[in-house]
C-alpha cells in the first residue's frame, strides 16, 4: 500500500466509476453551521462532485471517493465504527461520541458484562486536523436573574441539553468533587443526582418554559443566550470543526492525499505572500519581521545594493508587518493572496 495516493485507481473504481464499490467514504455535514465552510474546503481541495437533490451520497468525479451527507452530530458514530473513513464535524460532537462510548463501557462493567465495546465495532475516531472554522463553546447556562450562580448550585436540578453524555460526565465530576469535600471519608454516591433531560433543538427555551433549571448548549456570539435571558457560568468543552478519520480507513493513501490537500487549502487561507524591496544593509532587520514559514526568499535586484524579498505572513498580522517593514526602509511592499499551498 503506497503511503501517498499514486494515481492508481482501485480496480473496481476504474472499471465502474458510477458505483460506490472501491470508493473511500467521506462524511460531510448535510446542513447547519458547518455545511458551507466544509463545501468551500472541498472545492479548494479540488474534490469535484454533483449533489443530486434529496440524495445524501455524491460520487466524486476525479477521485475514488464518495461523499456522504450526514447530520454533524452523527458523523463521529459513522467514523468511529469504521463505516465511513473520513469526516468533517465539530470537536463537540466527537467529544459527545467518546463520552457515550465511555458510558457504555461503564454500564457494562457495572452490570458485570464482559463483552468489550470494541466488539460492537466501536473503535473511536482520530482527529487529523483542526479546520479553523466553526468555533464555539459548550457552556453551562442559567437564567440571568435567577437563584443559580455557580455550577454546584445546579446539583440535583434539571438540565436540558442535546449533549447528554458530556453533561452527565460534567455533573458526575461536579457531584463527586462536592461529595468528597463535604464527606468525612465516606464514599461519594455513585448515582447521578442531577437530572439530564435530552432535547434535540431550541435548548435555550427550556428554562423559560420550566422544563429545566439550567442548560448545557453551544455558544458562539452569545446572542442566542442573551436573547433567551441566560448567562454562562462554566465551559464544558471548547470546539471547532475538525477532520476526523477512522482507526482503520479503507484506503490510507487516499486519506493522506485528502488530508494533505485540505492542509494546503487551510494554510493558503491563513497566509498571504508579502513581497518588498529593501536595501541589503536593512535585510537582517526586514528578515526578522518576515521570517516566513521556513525562510524568506531573497533575489538580487538590478539596482546595486537592493534586494527583493518574498515571504509568507499570517493574514491577521499583515498590517503590523507592513508598518514595521516601512519603518526599516522597505519599499514597494505588495501583499498577494495565496490560492493554494503544499508546504513542509
Ligand atoms: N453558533 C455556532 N457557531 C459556530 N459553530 C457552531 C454553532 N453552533 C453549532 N456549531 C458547530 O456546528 C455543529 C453543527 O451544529 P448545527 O446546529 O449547525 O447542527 P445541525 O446539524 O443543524 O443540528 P440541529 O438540527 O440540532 O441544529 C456543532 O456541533 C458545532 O460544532
Ligand atoms: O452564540 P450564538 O452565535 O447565538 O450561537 C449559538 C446558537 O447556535 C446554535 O444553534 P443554531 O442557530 O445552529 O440552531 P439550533 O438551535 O436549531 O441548533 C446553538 O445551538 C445555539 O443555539
Amino acid at each position: 500500500m503506497p503511503l501517498y495516493y499514486d494515481g492508481d485507481l482501485h480496480e473496481s473504481f476504474a472499471n465502474n466509476p458510477s458505483s460506490l464499490e472501491g470508493r473511500l467514504l467521506f462524511a460531510v455535514p448535510k446542513k447547519g453551521r458547518l455545511l458551507q465552510a466544509a463545501l468551500d474546503l472541498l472545492q479548494g481541495a479540488d474534490i469535484q462532485f454533483r449533489r443530486e437533490s434529496r440524495l445524501d451520497i455524491a460520487l466524486v468525479k476525479n477521485l475514488p471517493i464518495a461523499l456522504v451527507f450526514l447530520p454533524a452530530a452523527d458523523i463521529p458514530t459513522f467514523v468511529g465504527e469504521g463505516r465511513v473513513s473520513l469526516g468533517i464535524t465539530g470537536q463537540d460532537t466527537v467529544a459527545e461520541h467518546a463520552a457515550s462510548v465511555e458510558a457504555m463501557r461503564r454500564e457494562r462493567a457495572e452490570s458485570g458484562q464482559s463483552t468489550p465495546v470494541e466488539q460492537d465495532n466501536v473503535q473511536g475516531c482520530e482527529e487529523v486536523m483542526d479546520l479553523g472554522f466553526g468555533s464555539c463553546k459548550l457552556q453551562v447556562q442559567v437564567p440571568e436573574k435567577g437563584q443559580y450562580v455557580k455550577p454546584s448550585d445546579l446539583i440535583g436540578k434539571n438540565i436540558g441539553t442535546s449533549f447528554v453524555h458530556l453533561a452527565e460526565e460534567y455533573f458526575a465530576a461536579l457531584e463527586r468533587d462536592v461529595d468528597i469535600s463535604e464527606s468525612n471519608g465516606e464514599k461519594p454516591a455513585k448515582k447521578l443526582r442531577t437530572k439530564i433531560i435530552e432535547l434535540s433543538g431550541s435548548v435555550e427555551a427550556a428554562c423559560a418554559l420550566g422544563v429545566a433549571d439550567g442548560i448545557v448548549d453551544l455558544v458562539e456570539s452569545g446572542e442566542t443566550m442573551k436573547a433567551a435571558g441566560l448567562k454562562a457560568i462554566d465551559t464544558v468543552v471548547s470546539s471547532s470543526a475538525v477532520l476526523i478519520r477512522s482507526k482503520n480507513p479503507s484506503n490510507p493513501a487516499i486519506v493522506n492525499l485528502i488530508a494533505s490537500r485540505i492542509r494546503g487549502v487551510i494554510t493558503a487561507q491563513k497566509y498571504v505572500l508579502c513581497q518588498y524591496n529593501v536595501r541589503r544593509e536593512s535585510l537582517p532587520a526586514a528578515a526578522k519581521i518576515t521570517p516566513g514559514k521556513r525562510a524568506p526568499t531573497i533575489n538580487a535586484l538590478e539596482e546595486e545594493g537592493w534586494v527583493a524579498v518574498s515571504s509568507m505572513v499570517e493574514k491577521k498580522k499583515i498590517a503590523t508587518v507592513m508598518d514595521e517593514l516601512t519603518e526599516v526602509g522597505a519599499q514597494d511592499i505588495l501583499v498577494l493572496d495565496i490560492a493554494n499551498t503544499r508546504t513542509g
